[in-house]
């Protein structure tokens, strides 16, 4: 049982909208599940909470521990932004709007033919078609609507002309739902921040949190600028802030600290646990040090599980190069194909996946998780049995039992592009690895990326290197630095100190393996001689 701090209890207690900003470990998830909680205890058993979060991950993790502080979350959504949009206000209202179709499927505007494309090019300007949303009728998108097709690049937007449009949809939202929390807000896209103030505007509590610090989805369109706008003065949001980090060892958040402000003040620690170091050789050696240092790793820090230390490199195909040699028994992940695709199927699948291979899933989370819910019981077992053929089919009949339960639960069919993804899943171990559950011997090697929101004993640290971290861009005729990035890339290195619970080990060597295999000379990062974090590390 956590004793909340004073920062803590006055973000809990304050009933109003609001934006918490959250340093790494500061207890925002706690913070935020207490107040769902309090919010869930005002609700009437057809009201609920939206509680928005980055990943599914995050999002089982949210609801998991709100069901453990009160067993009935009433009518809440707990999912990603993407599952909001589609189930909450796509599937239910486009129908007023346009009228019925059958088999609706989403499809990616790139598989789109030529002329459609360029019918729908001015949908990319969101911000314009926002600003215009008044004289938009949409007539592109209706018409392939009524083809039964929506293009997985505008269900934000679409979202949003709905709410504009349909009273319908902004009464169900508003009488449905009390509350609106919205977790990791320093990577909201545009419309999701338009969406965000439009439940404001009507009357639903809204909450973001987040971390301009951990801001490192640029890349995507995502800006923590949305984030700053909520903490002006004159937004309408009260401001909090948790600033403790309660995960980290201290010298690990002086450290951390310090990279973003050269002159913070540091707590008092009497011990160092950022270790530095620069290996003779490639990755093939970095490798080869890590497997050796592994038992003096769990001695020292009395660790006893492997799944508590991480290795978390720069980009996936780092994480391929680490995966292939270090010989600890390892669990790798990286990106599949369904995630690329995005879309309710995609969601499906990804939820039936993990069904499939790891029995801690149950068939009611997935009947739980689908946006209708069914009361009637002949339908909740027809739907129980074909969830459950997911797991008990064999490998050959394991597509159609998929293709059974989407069509079942979601009344969609696959497309060719899900069956090629799914199987993608089948075929590579580090893809499938996202589905299984995670053995205690295993380390844990993933991208930084993908670490957000994790936590681990002990980080390896890798790819500190020139070029890679920050990312540079290569200028024919010229040797000035020229980052691609700075800012995200700094804030990436800090989610990845940030990650450590004990201890953390930064590491570059003098070689580097690059994505062609070809061996390089490898100078270490610029993070690495960053002013403020001098003195705050050991080399060993
Ligand atoms: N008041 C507190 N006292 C002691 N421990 C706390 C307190 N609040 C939170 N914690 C612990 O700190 C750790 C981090 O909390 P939590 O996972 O909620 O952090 P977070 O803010 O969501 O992290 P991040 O943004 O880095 O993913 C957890 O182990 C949690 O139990």
């Amino acid at each position: 049982m956590i004793e909340f701090t004073h920062e803590q209890r006055l973000a809990i207690d304050y009933p109003s909208s609001m934006v918490l900003t959250a340093c790494p470990g500061s207890g925002k998830t706690a913070v935020i599940v207490e107040k769902i909680v309090l919010d869930l205890a005002s609700c009437k058993e057809f009201q609920g909470v939206i509680a928005i979060s980055y990943t599914n991950k995050a999002s089982d993790e949210l609801k998991r521990r709100c069901l453990k502080a009160l067993p009935d979350s009433k009518s809440s959504f707990f999912g990603t932004i993407d599952k909001f949009y589609l189930t909450e206000i796509i599937y239910q209202f486009l129908n007023h709007l346009w009228g019925g179709v059958n088999n609706l499927q989403v499809v990616r505007f790139n598989d789109l033919d030529s002329v459609v494309k360029d019918s729908l090019s001015v949908f990319f300007n969101a911000e314009y078609v926002c600003e215009n949303i008044d004289v938009f009728d949409f007539k592109e998108i209706k018409n392939l609507y009524a083809k039964g097709f929506l293009v997985l690049e505008f269900i934000p937007l679409l979202a949003y002309f709905i709410l504009c449009k349909s009273l319908a949809c902004r009464r169900y939202i508003s009488k449905k739902y009390n509350s609106m929390y919205i977790d990791e807000y320093q990577d909201a896209g545009f419309i999701q921040h338009l969406i965000f103030l439009k439940l404001f505007g009507f009357g639903v509590k809204t909450v973001a949190v987040g971390d301009i610090d951990q801001s490192i989805f640029l890349y995507a369109g995502k800006s923590s600028k949305y984030l700053m706008s909520l903490l002006d003065d004159d937004s309408g949001f009260k401001p909090f802030e948790i600033t403790i980090n309660h995960r980290s060892h201290s010298s690990i958040v002086n450290y951390a600290s310090r990279m973003l402000s050269e002159n913070c003040e540091l707590l008092v620690t009497d011990d160092t646990q950022v270790y530095r170091t620069t290996i003779n050789g490639s990755q093939q050696e970095v490798a080869k040090w890590i497997d050796d240092n592994i038992n003096n790793v769990k001695q020292t820090f009395g660790i006893s599980k492997e799944r508590e230390i991480a290795i978390l490199a720069a980009t996936n195909s780092s994480v391929l190069l680490m995966s292939g040699l270090v010989r600890t028994k390892l669990r790798a992940y990286i990106d599949d194909d369904l995630s690329k695709l995005g879309g309710d199927v995609s969601l499906l699948i990804k939820e039936l996946l993990s069904y499939r291979f790891n029995v801690l899933v149950t068939a009611q989370e997935i009947i739980d998780g689908l946006s209708i819910k069914v009361v009637e019981r002949n339908a909740l077992r027809e739907m129980r049995n074909v969830i459950k053929y997911v797991r008990k089919a064999d490998d050959s009949n394991f597509i159609p039992a998929l293709r059974q339960a989407v069509n079942l639960l979601i009344n969609k069919d696959f497309s060719a592009q899900h069956i090629d993804a799914v199987n993608a899943v089948l075929q590579n171990k580090m893809m499938l690895n996202n589905y299984l559950p995670v053995g205690d011997d295993e380390l844990q090697l993933m991208t930084l990326h993908k670490s957000k929101g994790l936590e681990f004993d002990f980080v390896f640290h890798l790819d500190l290197y020139d070029w890679i971290l920050p990312r540079r861009e290569f200028i024919e005729g010229s040797f000035d630095l020229v980052f691609s990035n700075y800012e995200q890339c700094l804030n990436l290195h800090y989610v990845g100190v940030t990650r450590a619970k004990k201890a953390v080990a930064l590491i570059n060597s003098t070689e580097r393996l690059n994505y062609q295999h070809e061996l390089k000379r490898a100078k270490p990062s610029q993070f690495l001689s960053l002013r403020g974090v001098e003195g705050l590390y050991r080399n060993i």
